[in-house]
């Protein structure tokens, strides 16, 4: 008898957003993506997103009975005779998924897993699924592959041949009436106002989000707002130019905050992943696969100190600017005086007025929320 962690019978699932990025995912399906996958006689089911949240339904609906199909696919027999054989089945099983997309591609994914299987006995400490993800760049940002240094679509499948994964950790988004997870970054602000205002210039691909950035550094706003954290964090310390433990005992749980920046924002990410696009890394720290988020604060500043700051981003040398707060925690709260609007992995968050609004983010230790891992 052997269990074993893998099925070769079972298919990949490919999830193709067409509208990603400049709408190349299908063609890139097509000429690079199937003919591997043919090659190496994988067998597949492809997905095609066909509008705006079918990701996230399809998976809330369809994961129970593909991860049903998995265990069975897995399955193995005990006993000599058919009257004493009884049926094993894994305590573990690997599930591949191929995204054709963008970073909210992944979100939705990631979501409709987590949401179709909540109080279930899908995922727990008796059987839990590992999820891989293999993300061929085809989305705008591609935050994902870019901080783990995926070039393009061939690089990808070839580290998904390689077969190679890393875990891809989440953070947990929770306010008054909704929670959700987040796989790349949670703003407010600048960043925010720029993602929302970007769409309409989705023809120009990765430009967009450049065309919509320089509108609002020419309205530059400021985002009334205080983000306490709660348990350990690592503060960037300029004159040593490293992250400095700060109250490292104490719990997350704590009621007392452990730092407080009372705001405005001009510009605000809590993030897990150190580049948002190419050329651009915010939060030069941030690591997919630990478990901390990473934030980068400018409170209450002007254009100049703006611009200075997207002129070292590619760099991550803006960490040395003296208006920049670079910190990394494990639990925060944001709260506003009046309603505001958060972007979630580049969808949008309205959040409400006063301490009843307040969202809190956090990295979970979870192990049946945390089934991720990304092919690296
Ligand atoms: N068939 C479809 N038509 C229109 N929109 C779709 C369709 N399928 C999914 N969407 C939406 O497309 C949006 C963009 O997806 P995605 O994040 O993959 O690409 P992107 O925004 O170009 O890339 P990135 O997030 O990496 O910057 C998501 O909001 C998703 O809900």
């Amino acid at each position: 008898m052997g269990i074993l962690p893998t099925s070769n019978k079972f298919p990949v699932l490919v999830v193709l957003n067409p509208h990603s990025g400049r709408k190349q995912g299908l063609e890139i399906w097509e000429n690079t993506v199937k003919p591997a996958l043919n090659a190496a006689n994988k067998p597949f089911r492809l997905i095609e997103s066909n509008s705006q949240g079918h990701v996230i339904s399809y998976f809330v609906n369809n994961i129970k009975p593909i991860l049903t199909d998995l265990a069975q696919s897995l399955s193995t027999t005990s006993g000599t005779t058919t009257d004493e054989e009884t049926i094993v089945y894994p305590t573990t099983a690997k599930l591949q998924i191929i995204v054709l997309g963008g970073d909210g591609t992944v979100h939705e994914i990631v979501n409709g897993i987590l949401k179709g299987v909540e109080g279930t006995s899908f995922v727990t400490d008796s059987f839990r699924p590992e999820v891989e993800f293999s993300v061929i760049p085809t989305g705008t940002g591609n935050a994902i592959s870019t901080s783990l240094g995926v070039m393009n679509a061939q690089d990808a499948v070839d580290r998904f041949n390689a077969g190679k994964t890393v875990p891809l950790r989440l953070m947990s988004v929770t306010s008054q009436n909704s929670q959700l997870y987040t796989v790349v970054v949670n703003s407010y602000g600048l960043h925010c106002a720029t993602v929302y205002d970007s769409e309409e210039f989705r023809h120009l691909g990765n430009d967009r989000f450049r065309q919509a950035a320089m509108k609002n550094v020419e309205n530059l706003r400021q985002y009334e707002g205080k983000l306490s954290f709660y348990g350990p964090i690592q503060r960037y310390n300029r004159a040593s130019s490293s992250l400095l433990y700060d109250s490292k005992e104490i719990n997350t749980t704590e009621s007392a905050a452990t730092l407080t920046l009372p705001g405005p924002f001009t510009y605000l990410v809590i993030t897990k992943q150190a580049s948002l696009e190419p050329g651009f890394t915010p939060t030069p720290f941030a690591k997919t696969s630990d478990d901390w988020m990473d934030v980068l604060a400018v409170q209450n500043v002007g254009q100049a100190e703006i611009i200075q700051m997207f002129g070292s981003t590619a760099t991550g040398t803006h960490v040395n600017q003296d208006h920049v707060e670079y910190i990394k925690a494990k639990a925060i709260e944001l709260e506003a005086p009046t309603q505001g609007r958060l972007c979630i992995d580049g969808e949008f968050m309205t959040f409400g007025a006063g301490p009843e609004g307040k969202v809190r983010f956090e990295v979970t230790s979870d192990p049946n929320i945390q089934i991720f891992h990304i092919f690296a």
